[in-house]
């Protein structure tokens, strides 16, 4: 039976079409869901033959379309579109969302990760590759990296599945090594997603 991952996006989508093409042999992609719809990711999902089925939903055009609901109650309405699609493993690839225990609550059981482009314990948040950059040029750190890691309240914070460091090199512009880091996140996420499916109930909390 193949397992279905479910894919959470914000933006261009270069991490789940490395998901896409990594075409794993016991699993798809069942469902991309983005908060943002001009989400080029929501593309790449129809663009895929046959096509991935996609949704979309957004803080802020939900808040307004139903007043007296919060942020809480979006996070439920999320979780219940992904439970929807009866994901193994549910997959953070760029979801610019901090994800509250409505979210978590429903979700217990299912692992949810992370990609997150920078080391455990360093540069959480948003930002965390230009941050990374800033310290290294004030002499603060020689390297960088990223990481999959569960998804816990606490953000970024949650146990890492797979890190991988990224040094810093002589020279380096930001794009330069946003370009090395972006490639070593392609690899990493793929690894990372077929560790978690070759083991569910170790990464079932
Ligand atoms: N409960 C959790 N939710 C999320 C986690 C997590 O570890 N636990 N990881 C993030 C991904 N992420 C970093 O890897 C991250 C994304 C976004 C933010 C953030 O501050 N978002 C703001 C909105 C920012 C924006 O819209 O540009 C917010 O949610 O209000 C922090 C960390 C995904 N969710
Ligand atoms: N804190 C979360 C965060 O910063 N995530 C980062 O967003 C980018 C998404 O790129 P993509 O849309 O091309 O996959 C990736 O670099 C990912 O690490």
């Amino acid at each position: 039976m193949s397992k279905r991952i479910v894919v959470l996006i914000s933006g261009s989508g270069t991490n789940l079409q490395a998901l896409i093409d990594a075409n794993f042999s016991d699993a798809s992609i069942c469902l991309v869901l983005s908060n943002r719809k001009a989400a080029y990711g929501l593309e790449r999902a129809r663009s895929c033959s046959p096509p991935i089925p996609t949704a979309y939903l957004a803080l802020q055009p939900y808040l307004k379309s139903l007043p007296g609901h919060t942020r809480s109650d979006y996070d439920a309405e999320i979780a219940k579109l992904v439970l929807e699609a009866k994901p193994d493993v549910v997959v953070l690839a760029g979801w610019m969302h901090v994800l509250g225990e409505s979210f978590l609550d429903l979700l217990k059981g299912v692992p949810v990760i992370n990609l997150h482009p920078a080391l455990p314990g360093e540069f959480d948040g948003t930002h965390s590759i230009e941050r990374a950059f800033e310290a290294w040029k004030k002499g603060e750190t020689t390297r960088s990296g990223c990481m999959v890691h569960r998804v816990v309240k606490e953000v970024d914070r949650g146990a890492p599945v797979l890190v991988r460091e990224v040094p810093f090199q002589e020279g380096d512009t930001l794009e330069s090594f946003e370009t090395r880091l972006h490639a070593a996140e392609w690899e990493v996420i793929v690894e990372a997603t077929r560790t978690v499916l070759a083991d569910l109930k170790a990464f079932a909390t």
